[in-house]
């Protein structure tokens, strides 16, 4: 990414790196991941159909098409919780964390217990998870008052954060994100991206996210994969423009300029012009 402009970029200008040469080559050599001919089948119904992929340390993917198109049933292949029919999935990155779209957080546990429950599955002591959780907790702008309380006691935003925590309390080198934001509203969402951001800074770990949202692949992404239904990866943009330099103008432009392709819209079966 370019971290040294210091006025932003027109949006045309960050569309550089185009699909064809990304397509090509999307098994790179240094990547972290790498996915090479991943097909799957649930029944009769081909899901993913050869799929290569792959992500460089320190890399933000989203995974962005249409409903039912096999974005979340690859991420299941990728985090190792689904064994595809064919296809080779090699993984370098050591610590996975996981946030889906409901926060699925335990109803009998209170905030600390819940966000470190990684933890306790490797063993960390209780007084460590405790620490460690109190400060995921007041790292994601929980108070102090909340840390015993139990899910139900608490707002969708709130449980967002520990879920957020949550997966954030296992110290991932790459973070796995299904649609997490899609239930809040616009400037939860917004606290959301800039807690996801800091931390991403911060430990310089990988993420892939999925969204339905093009602002929010535009606004937190490096590269956009587009997926078609059967899955298939359709187009794959490069986004060269530093975070902070991606204001609500260059976010809207890019993500509209990004909705004028033509293979993003067909894969959102969107009419093209003739
Ligand atoms: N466990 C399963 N058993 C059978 N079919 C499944 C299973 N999981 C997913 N499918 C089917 O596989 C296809 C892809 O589902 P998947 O959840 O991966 O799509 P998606 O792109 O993530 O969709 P969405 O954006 O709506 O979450 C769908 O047709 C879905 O019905």
């Amino acid at each position: 990414m370019n971290t040294h402009q210091s006025m932003p970029p027109e949006a045309g200008d960050c569309i550089t790196r185009h699909d064809a040469a990304l397509l090509r080559d999307a098994v790179p050599d240094g990547a972290g991941l790498r996915l090479r001919g991943i097909s799957h089948r649930y029944g009769l119904t081909e899901v993913l159909q050869h799929i290569d992929f792959a992500m460089m340390p320190g890399e933000s993917v989203a995974l962005v098409g249409p409903s039912g198109c096999g974005k979340s049933t690859l991420m299941h292949v990728i985090a190792g919780l689904l064994v595809p029919d064919q296809g080779k999935v090699e993984n370098d990155f050591l610590s996975l964390g996981c946030m889906f779209q409901q926060p699925r957080l335990l109803p009998w546990r209170a905030v600390l217990d819940n966000i470190a429950l990684g933890l306790r599955a490797r063993g960390v002591s209780f007084e460590a998870r405790r620490r460690l959780a109190a400060a995921l907790a007041a790292r994601m702008e929980l108070s102090v008052n909340d840390y015993d309380k139990y899910p139900h006691e608490l707002s969708g935003g709130m449980q967002s954060r520990v879920a957020l925590a949550r997966a954030l309390a296992v110290d991932p080198d790459l973070l796995l994100l299904d649609e997490p934001f899609s239930a809040l509203d616009v400037g939860l969402r917004a606290e959301m991206h800039r807690l996801v951001r800091g931390y991403i800074e911060d430990r310089h770990c990988s993420m892939l996210m999925i969204t339905h949202d093009m602002m929010e692949a535009v606004r937190l992404a490096d590269r956009i994969v587009m997926m078609a239904t059967p899955g298939r990866i359709v187009h794959v943009q490069r986004l060269d423009c530093a975070w902070a330099q991606r204001d609500d103008v260059w976010v809207h432009r890019t993500a509209g300029e990004l909705m004028q392709v033509e293979a993003v819209r067909r894969g959102f079966e969107l009419e093209c012009e003739a």
